[in-house]
């Protein structure tokens, strides 16, 4: 097998809601619909699994894998690259995720910082992610960077440095903070083969100008389509078109957090838009009540007529 040597992620990744029954298991049948989705109507090709809007920190570790098994069999000859978050509080735990990550043929892991005891230091950080990585040698490697989850505050730039000594398949950092000065000192000691992928879909215009490869969100699953025209208009020089979508993502959020927007309330927001059904959140996060998606899901509809 060879995994995405070669090819650079670029472009966007949609970060996938896990999809639950309404008792609360996960609920695989789910994941080829929102594939078809995905691709046909939001015009997205990349996906990052189990990560913080999948909720991989309150799944099992076997759910994990039976989900990321599936979301790589379902995407194969559908997707261009299925990408699985496999950072846990625990290194073994980690590990065991990253192998199977292998065996399923996955196009790449990410890890975050473990978030209970953290990492006092960037080395400390760098070879947690070693060890992960030292079990899938050979698969394309993502540092997951997001602060104010993790509360691991270290630039992501002191993580970068020199790893790819350490993890020869190092190909870049998901970027989930708001500190562009970090992010450009990313994109500046990025080698060629890496990506600098931004993770905060309400600023994305600002972190391609800073240099971006592609993007990950949450908010890609529902508004890709539009997202993906910023990204045109950005490439073609258009910064007031790029701007004019920008400014709407940012409408439709800023709206969604007046009423409370949490990963209940988004996932909702996408059940709505997408006729999906992917269920409740999992506790400690809360199911959304009806009418708050409803009212967010309106004003989605009134920023973007297309979908
Ligand atoms: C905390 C969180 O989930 N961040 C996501 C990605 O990292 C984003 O995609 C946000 O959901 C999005 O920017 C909306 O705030
Ligand atoms: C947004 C994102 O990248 C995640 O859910 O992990």
């Amino acid at each position: 097998m060879a995994p995405a040597l070669d090819k650079k992620l670029t472009g966007l990744v949609a970060a996938t809601f896990t999809p639950f029954t309404t008792q609360g298991e996960i609920n695989l049948a789910e994941i080829g619909p929102y594939i078809d989705y995905l691709t046909e109507k939001q015009g997205v090709n990349n996906i990052f699994v189990n990560g913080t809007t999948g909720e991989s920190m309150s799944l099992s570790v076997a759910e994990r894998k039976d989900l990321a098994e599936e979301w790589c069999r379902k995407a194969k000859g559908k997707m261009d690259q299925v990408i699985i978050h496999v950072g846990c509080m625990s290194l073994t735990d980690s590990k065991e995720l990253a192998r199977h990550a292998v065996q399923i043929e996955a196009d790449g892991i990410a890890v975050i910082s473990p978030s209970f005891f953290k990492p006092s230091t960037a080395d400390a950080l760098r070879t947690f992610l070693y060890q992960v990585s030292s079990v899938a040698p050979t698969l394309p490697f993502y540092y997951y960077h997001i602060p104010a989850v993790t509360g691991v505050n270290m630039p992501a730039r002191d993580v970068l440095e020199n790893i790819e000594e350490l993890i020869p398949f190092f190909r870049g950092v998901k970027f989930s903070g708001n500190d562009l000065m970090d992010f450009g000192q990313c994109v500046s000691y990025c080698q060629p083969h890496w990506s600098a992928l931004y993770g905060v879909d309400e600023q994305l215009l600002a972190a391609l100008a800073m240099g971006a490869h592609g993007a990950v969100g949450s908010t890609y699953n529902y508004v890709g389509y539009h997202v993906n025209e910023l990204m045109s208009a950005f490439d073609h020089g258009d910064i007031i078109q790029a701007r004019t979508i920008q400014f709407k993502i940012q409408e439709l959020l800023s709206y969604a957090k007046k009423l409370g927007f949490d990963l209940g309330v988004n996932k909702q927001l996408m059940n709505e838009v997408s006729g999906l059904s992917l269920g409740p959140p999992r506790l400690p996060v809360m199911p959304c009540p009806v009418d708050q998606a409803l009212a967010i899901a309106q004003k989605y509809h009134s920023l973007f007529s297309k979908n």
